[in-house]
């Protein structure tokens, strides 16, 4: 089998997430579910939450699906990079993502969540798409949706064509040539931490000479921004009238109207440009003249992330075979 569903910016001014549609239980229940490469827990806004913390989100109720059963004695709790977390018990239902159907899928039912998620109300929960072992359902651990579906995916992969301020797509199974463009370079990935890691070549600032690196970082589709070591940040914001790394605003910043370098970066023999649209992400705050960039430093993260910002500048093939790999094409 295969599937393909729409990946939409969850705010028209920056993109600082997208969500998927996902069908729950029976009859179905639809909630918009941000797809994250960077956890393996599929988690949503439940009816076991307290009204208090539910602002406008979508929720979903297992007591009203006649497919839903409870998993007897467990229970899951997470906390993000970004300090955000909910936790809650478990349900096991049927799942499906653009015609894909997952039977018995454990989704995660928050009974509390964090005041950043109340506050999002285009999140009504996640699907992680990283590796199983990073999965938090304890005392036994759950699959996630690729994995549980793997067996019948046509091919065992999932893609990500994530697009600047545009609904995209995630598709599952098959690799849609009309998606990219040229060759597809394929990198070993080293499921190890669980996430997709990967190593990159190098990079280069603008039109300067490309710098051959080997960079270890992993691709994090739940993760906005590019977060790369130091070194490689500040030879960026030199380039960049009026940049600064601000202690208060967490990062670089610059004047909106700054012209901003491209960002290349390396997969093998393979190179993907990140425009400079996307590496000046937005205002401070709304209207401001003072802008956040799409590279930030990772040394305050513990990893290197190619976020949405990088992401949205190729094509990738998620590939869960054995051994898993990730492929990079343009588009
Ligand atoms: C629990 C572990 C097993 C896995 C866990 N994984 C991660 O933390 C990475 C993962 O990709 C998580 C997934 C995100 C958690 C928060 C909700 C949205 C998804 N990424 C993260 O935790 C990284 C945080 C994101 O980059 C946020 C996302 C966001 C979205 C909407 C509104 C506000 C903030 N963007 C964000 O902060 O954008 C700014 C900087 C422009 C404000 C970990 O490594 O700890």
């Amino acid at each position: 089998g295969t599937g393909s569903a729409a990946a939409v910016p969850i705010n028209a001014d920056f993109d600082i997430a997208y969500v998927t549609p996902v069908t729950l239980g029976t009859p179905p229940q639809t909630l918009q579910l941000d797809f994250d490469s960077g956890s393996s827990d599929l988690w949503v806004f439940s009816s076991h939450l307290p009204t208090s913390q539910i602002r406008g989100q979508q929720i979903y109720a297992p007591n009203k699906s006649s497919t839903a059963k409870l998993l007897d004695g467990h229970s899951w709790s997470i906390t993000y990079g970004d300090g955000s977390g909910s936790r809650g018990n478990v349900y096991t239902d049927n799942v499906t993502v653009g015609g894909l159907t997952v039977g018995s899928q454990a989704i995660e039912c928050a009974q509390q969540v964090s005041s950043s998620f109340t506050t999002e109300d285009h999140i009504d929960g996640l699907v992680g798409l990283g590796f199983s072992t990073l999965n938090t359902v304890s005392p036994k651990s759950q699959l996630t949706f690729f994995d549980n579906a793997k067996s019948n995916l046509d091919s065992p992969v999932f893609t990500a064509d994530l697009k600047y301020k545009q609904a995209g797509t995630y598709d599952f199974g098959f690799i849609d040539e009309a998606k990219y463009t040229g060759e597809i370079t394929y990198v070993p990935v080293n499921s190890d931490p669980g996430y997709w890691t990967f190593p990159s070549s190098g990079y280069a600032v603008g039109s300067g000479n490309f710098t051959a690196s080997s960079i270890s970082g992993i691709a994090d589709t739940g993760t906005s921004l590019v977060y790369l070591p130091t070194a490689i940040v500040t030879a960026y914001y030199r380039q960049v009238q009026g940049a600064t790394n601000s202690r208060s605003y967490g990062g670089y910043v610059f004047p909106c109207a700054s012209t901003l370098p491209t960002f290349t970066f390396g997969v093998g023999a393979a190179r993907f440009t990140i425009p400079a649209a996307y590496l000046n992400y937005a205002p401070v705050t709304p209207g401001s003249a003072t802008c956040f960039g799409g590279l930030q430093s990772s040394s305050g993260v513990g990893i290197n992330i190619w976020g949405d910002v990088a992401l949205k500048a190729a094509f990738v093939v998620f590939n869960g075979g054995n051994p898993p790999t990730i492929g990079w094409a343009a588009k």
